[in-house]
């Protein structure tokens, strides 16, 4: 354990993501891993979603709260409200809690979605690093949108962009549900562009062999580097492979037990993220296809989607399925037992499973998981993507299908094969001598010259 002194000693990187699941994860593994190199974190989250992490997670990172204001908030806010409330308090009380530090950090790592914390790190004489939770492939498009080399609402049905296949109307990102509230969420997405040029490092969530050619491209415009999957880090560093259990989790029912009791390749894991919420009639058509399917399923539904489940489904599934609130999500995707992911497509989930060589239902939700189900299916070849009902629904035949399809011999086994072989350029990517794993070491270099 370091003394306090020679933790004192080592270099400083504050750690800030934006207060979501699908961005705290990426983060703080990234950090952990850093941590594990000799770079002392503060990793600076705010008091909403910190309730339930632990302080201290090994002697060089520690986790500490910094408040948005949303306990204050008694009513709904729209989304342009929440988002201005969020930068206002937050920032401010993250610019004083930076002032009062007694052991200066020299560099901020901060979501991208937050380009006005560079500001705060340059007033205070820090450097700092946007850190992308999106592909390069999605991260591209929102270039795009800033430079208004494409416009949303989209204009054409089909748009080809430098480096990335023809994307279509359905597999471009969605924000239909904020065309209300004046595009707030376009324009966040467009902003993480704003400010690159001062910017000291540009991170990105993703590796060279994944997204090969846009990562090239992106590279000719930014000097970006790709760091992930980050969540494989420290679980491929043999060293460390005792420290791998600290994802801020909200709840976390034991699945082992029961994954252990099935055969290999025989469960359907499902699950939409942390932010995802299905109609009741969505999710009722869920629960009849799995049930359809005849698989033993492994179903993630969070406490305020309980209510949308079919009455009495839980007993009536339960020879086939176990449904749980929450669970390490790794692991489960790394237990033999699983076959397959039924998924929203969130960017963790998407990497999560290509490094777990699990293969793909891809049913995304909105923003970047459109443009994800549309390299998994057509670039990657591990998925395949559902049909929508003209209501927009996914019905109970169509999840069965898709089931039985990745489940079949030959269909099965070919994006089981193609899974495999993501997994291992993944984990090639942050072994040793890895793109990622290069990377992250350069920037260890230039931090220890820094604080040197
Ligand atoms: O029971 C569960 C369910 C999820 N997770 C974890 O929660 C994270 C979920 O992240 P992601 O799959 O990216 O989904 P969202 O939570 O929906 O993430 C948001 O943030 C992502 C990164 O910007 C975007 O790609 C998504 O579209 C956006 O909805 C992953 O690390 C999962 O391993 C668990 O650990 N246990």
């Amino acid at each position: 354990m370091e003394t306090e002194v020679a933790a004192a000693r080592k270099p400083h990187v504050l750690v800030v993501p934006y207060p979501g699941q699908g961005h705290i994860n990426p983060a703080l593994e990234f950090a952990k891993y850093l941590a594990s190199k000799g770079v002392r974190i503060t990793f600076i989250t705010t008091k909403a979603v910190t309730k339930s992490a632990k302080s201290s997670l090994c002697g060089l990172l520690t986790i500490h709260n910094v408040s948005d204001g949303s306990e204050d908030i008694k009513d709904p806010e729209s989304i342009e409200g929440y988002f201005k409330r969020f930068k206002t308090v937050f920032s401010k009380n993250l610019a004083r809690f930076i002032d009062e530090q007694t052991n200066a950090a020299q560099v901020i790592v901060y979501d991208s979605t937050m380009p006005w914390v560079l500001d705060i790190a340059h007033e205070r004489g820090l450097r700092g690093a946007s850190f992308f939770t999106q592909s390069c492939a999605v991260s591209a498009v929102f270039y795009h949108l800033k430079q208004e080399t494409l416009r949303f609402p989209y204009e054409d049905s089909v748009v080809s962009l430098p480096s990335l296949p023809a994307l279509g109307t359905k597999d471009l990102p969605s924000f239909l549900e904020f065309m209300d509230s004046k595009q707030t969420i376009p324009t966040i997405m467009a902003d993480q562009f704003s400010n690159l040029e001062k910017v000291d490092w540009i991170f990105l969530n993703t590796f060279d062999k994944l997204e090969n050619e846009v990562v090239d491209w992106m590279a000719s415009q930014y000097p970006i580097k790709t760091v992930g999957p980050t969540f494989s880090l420290l679980q491929t560093d043999k060293k460390l492979s005792n420290s791998k259990n600290h994802t801020i989790s909200l709840l976390e029912p034991a699945c082992t037990e029961w994954l252990d009791s099935r055969e290999t390749g025989s469960v359907v894991y499902v699950s939409f993220g942390s932010i995802a919420s299905l109609s009741k009639k969505q999710m009722e058509e869920v629960a009849w296809g799995l049930m359809t399917s005849n698989c033993y399923f492994l179903w993630v539904v969070r406490p305020l989607e309980v209510d949308k489940l079919p009455e009495d489904f839980t007993s009536l599934a339960s020879e086939k399925g176990l449904i749980v609130s929450w669970c390490k999500q790794p692991e489960v995707l790394a237990h033999r037992a699983v076959a397959c992911f039924l998924t929203h497509c969130g960017w963790n989930s998407t990497l999560e499973a290509l490094s777990c060589g699990v293969p793909l239902i891809a049913m995304p939700q909105w923003v970047d998981q459109l443009t994800n189900s549309k390299f998994i299916e057509d670039v990657w070849e591990v998925g395949v993507r559902v049909k929508r009902g003209e209501d927009g629904i996914v019905g109970r035949e169509e999840i069965a299908m898709c089931i039985k399809e990745v489940s079949e011999e030959d269909r099965g086994m070919e994006l089981k094969r193609n899974a495999c072989m993501w997994k291992d350029l993944a984990n090639e990517a942050v072994e040793k001598g890895g793109t990622s794993a290069n990377n992250i070491e350069d920037f260890v270099s230039k931090l220890m010259c820094i604080s040197g």
